[in-house]
């Protein structure tokens, strides 16, 4: 593996062949972007590091039998908001945004960040591959991002539970709102902005996001 301090970029079609592919790791500040990159490339958990530099490591990597030449940018970060340069766009073929559960701001950031992603592609590009990953998942703790469907159900209970007759009532889209907004404020704090990105269906069915608990 080897560790550059310096980000070089390069124009997106060298080396752009099957056998190799570039991936930048973004997500707001301090959810373990480096820690999960270097445990993906050495299988080992290292607790601390130099948080303040963007790093490219470079790893020939088994993926289906094949190896394939990775290179990985792990953009460090200095704000809560993901900011996603022009030059970064051009070099990456996919991008893994990070998240930890600990912290509900920074899935807001991480579903944030996939949006600037995307829209800084263009209409005209294919979207990219993008991964958000769930970070921190030892810290059950003190999780606050629960995205489970038994978290969701365990809601519909609650939200049943608080309700008077009359409420119980209400239309499916109205409880899909205090659903959301439920689980967007941990229960006290209402706050009414979307969690998701707004894609239309059509365009949902294009994206080929996943989410993946690390
Ligand atoms: N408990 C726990 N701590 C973690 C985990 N991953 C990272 N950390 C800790 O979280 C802190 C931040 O980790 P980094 O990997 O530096 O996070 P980062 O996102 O690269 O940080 P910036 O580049 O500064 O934005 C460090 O103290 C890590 O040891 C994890 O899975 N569990």
């Amino acid at each position: 593996m080897v560790l550059d301090t310096k980000f070089g970029m390069r124009s997106p079609d060298r080396d752009n062949q099957s056998g190799q592919a570039r991936l930048t790791v973004i997500g707001s500040k301090a959810v373990g972007k480096t820690a999960l990159t270097v445990r993906y490339l050495t299988k080992r958990f290292i607790g601390e590091y130099q948080s303040d530099t963007d790093m490219i490591y470079r790893a020939t990597m088994p993926v289906d039998g094949s190896k394939i030449a990775l290179e990985i940018l792990d953009l460090s970060s200095n704000l809560d908001e993901v900011v996603v340069p022009r030059e970064t766009v051009a070099w990456a073929e996919a991008w893994l945004v990070v998240y930890s559960i600990t912290s509900w701001e920074s899935f807001r950031v991480g579903v944030r960040a996939v949006e600037a992603v995307t829209a800084a592609c263009g209409a005209d590009q294919p979207n990219p591959p993008v991964l958000i990953m769930a970070n921190k998942k030892d810290l059950e703790h003190i999780r606050q991002v629960n995205e489970s469907i038994d978290g969701l159900l365990r809601q519909v209970s609650q939200l049943k539970g608080q309700t008077s007759p009359r409420l119980r009532k209400l239309s499916v889209s109205k409880m899909f709102n205090q659903l959301m907004n439920l689980s967007s404020g941990g229960g006290g704090h209402q706050d009414h902005r979307p969690v998701m990105p707004r894609v239309s269906l059509r365009d949902r069915t294009r994206k080929r996001g996943h989410i993946r608990q690390s």
